[in-house]
């Protein structure tokens, strides 16, 4: 099953709720909100606050990508602002398995990011236990970077491993993915895309419903009804 993830940090923040709207009403269930602390990543972005608000008048589904240093620190304070998926960096958590466990135990679907220099092998032990693993395609801090293309093989492979474990963990992918570089994502194998750029900035509307054509014919061509 295929989602667009829109991420908010490429929305005009003075507009957020009339943006959110018509994220909505193009047909997306998901969206993307990137917290920053200045210290894993270079920027500071948004926090408890934005969530709890978006959370009160929508109910699409919130994908959390905390792109903080210790996470563990915040999960009950996130899953409690209504935080559907909450989504932890490996580079940033000394106990992984114990902050996906209690992500769980918050009551929130658990993922795990790598970054784009970050070996899949730091999944090997955690993988039966995460709802998604997003693979930074940019090294994350910042909104509008560019695809960084070692990164094809890397989603390929997280693909056929998860297959071929039978496992259901959806792969996110998050960075420089526009009209140029959603065919390359998706015929990688990838199945939660992440957009902000390239449906924020100019006709939401119509960048959704593009996506979501791409997203048909993709389903189509698995034999799938979309
Ligand atoms: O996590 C991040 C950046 O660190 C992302 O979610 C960006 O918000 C994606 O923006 P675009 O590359 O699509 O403009
Ligand atoms: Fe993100």
């Amino acid at each position: 099953m295929y989602q667009l993830s829109p991420s908010i940090l490429g929305a005009d923040f003075y507009n957020l709720e009339k943006q959110i709207m018509q994220v909505e009403k193009a047909g997306c269930k998901w969206l993307h909100v990137d917290v920053m602390d200045g210290m894993f990543v270079p920027s500071i972005s948004m926090g408890m606050p934005v969530i709890s608000s978006v959370r009160e008048h929508t109910s699409l589904f919130l994908d959390v990508h905390l792109m903080i240093e210790k996470p563990e620190r915040y999960i009950k304070e996130f899953a409690k602002s209504g935080a559907d998926m909450i989504t932890v960096h490996t580079e940033a958590c000394t106990h992984l398995d114990r902050t996906l466990t209690l992500i769980h135990e918050c009551g929130a679907k658990a993922g795990v990011a790598l970054n784009p220099a970050t070996s899949l092998d730091t999944l090997e032990y955690v993988l039966d236990k995460v709802d998604m693993v997003l693979l930074m395609t940019v090294n994350p801090g910042f909104g509008g970077q560019r695809y960084i293309p070692s990164c094809t093989s890397k989603i390929r492979r997280l693909r056929e491993k998860i297959n071929s474990l039978g496992y259901q963990a959806d792969i996110e992918v998050d960075g420089g993915i526009n009209f140029d570089t959603i065919n390359t994502v998706l015929d990688a194998g990838a199945n939660v895309i992440v957009a902000g750029s390239a449906v924020f900035h100019g006709d939401i509307t119509d960048h959704i419903h593009k996506f979501q054509e791409q997203f048909a014919q993709y389903n189509r061509k698995a034999g799938k009804k979309s």
